[in-house]
């Protein structure tokens, strides 16, 4: 990519738990994130005044207004510097994959070289996923998103995402989790080798937003359905979208296409989480 464009790449949460709730009702998280090898391009050109224009083929919805977070995020970094947008949507809003929230990430990224800024330190405001999206490589994020560290060694993962085309409001998740403190990971996470040592693993933990989202959007079963030959399949985030893993990319790419003739209204994509360096689509 040139240096005045960025890739802003879905992010999974293999692992989700809600341990607690703050007293202004953000809730403290623990999770296993991961970035996709597929995600929004983000362009940008210099230009006295900021505008953004939304293309691409999930650009329907988007706003190209001021509360894009894209913009959000411009205004966080400089408050009246000026600069050529162009956001190019593959990901679907609204869906547990952190769309905003990357495309937030990398207009700081790309918009700190261009105005030659150093980048925030605050970026929570913004969004609780901005942050951990800001470096989008394998991390364990905690507090309500604003911590985050490395994650030990995980191997590049195979595979799909299936999203119903259902927005699933974050807010009315957790608005509808009924126990909001539950376990948090091991203090040590493993280190797991092969896609296998990380499905066996996961399976172990748990995404403790799924009951909660399958109140709000009952579609989320058939997409977890729909993944039944992964090794594992699992809800991302707040929903919709949810992750099968697979042991190899033909596996990952045969069960992509399955389930799309199966279910033509859906989004859905085979992808690698957590790809090696500079392999991304
Ligand atoms: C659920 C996750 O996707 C996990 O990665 C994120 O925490 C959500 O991140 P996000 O979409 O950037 O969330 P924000 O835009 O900051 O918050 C949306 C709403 O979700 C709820 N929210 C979000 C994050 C958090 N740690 N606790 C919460 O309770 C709040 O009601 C908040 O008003
Ligand atoms: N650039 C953007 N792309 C997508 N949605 C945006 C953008 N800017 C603002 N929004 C708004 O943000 C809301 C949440 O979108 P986003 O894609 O970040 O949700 P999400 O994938 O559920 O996020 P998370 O996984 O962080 O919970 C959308 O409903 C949309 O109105």
């Amino acid at each position: 990519m040139k240096v005045n464009e960025a890739l802003a790449p879905a992010k999974v949460n293999l692992t989700l738990h809600v341990t607690g709730r703050r007293d202004d009702g953000y809730h403290l998280l623990d999770s296993l994130v991961v970035f996709a090898d597929l995600g929004d391009h983000l362009r940008a050109g210099p230009a006295d005044d900021l505008t953004l224009e939304v293309t691409g083929p999930m650009a329907a919805g988007v706003s190209a207004g001021p509360d894009n977070l894209v913009l959000r995020a411009a205004r966080h970094l400089h408050p009246s510097r000026g600069a050529r947008l162009t956001l190019d949507k593959h990901l679907p809003a609204a869906a547990g994959i952190g769309g905003g929230s990357s495309d937030a990430a990398a207009a700081l990224r790309v918009l700190s070289r261009l105005w030659d800024l150093p980048l925030p330190g605050d970026c929570v405001v913004l969004g609780a996923d901005v942050p951990v999206c800001l470096d989008p490589v394998a991390q364990r994020l905690s507090g309500i998103g604003e911590r985050h560290i490395p994650a030990p060694g995980l191997p590049p993962l195979p595979a799909v995402l299936v999203n119903p085309g259902i927005a699933a409001s974050t807010p009315a998740v957790f608005a509808a989790l009924e126990n909001r403190t539950n376990s948090p990971m091991p203090s040590k996470l493993p280190r797991l080798d092969t896609p296998r040592e990380v499905a066996s693993w996961l399976a172990t933990q748990r995404n403790d937003l799924t009951a909660p989202a399958r109140t709000v959007a009952p579609v989320i079963e058939r997409c977890l359905s729909a993944l039944h030959n992964a090794r594992l399949a699992r809800m991302s985030g707040s929903g919709a979208t949810c992750f099968g893993l697979y042991d190899t990319r033909s596996d990952a790419e045969a069960a992509a296409k399955a389930i799309a003739q199966a279910e033509p209204d859906w989004w859905v994509r085979e992808v690698t989480l957590n790809p090696p360096p500079s392999s991304s689509r």
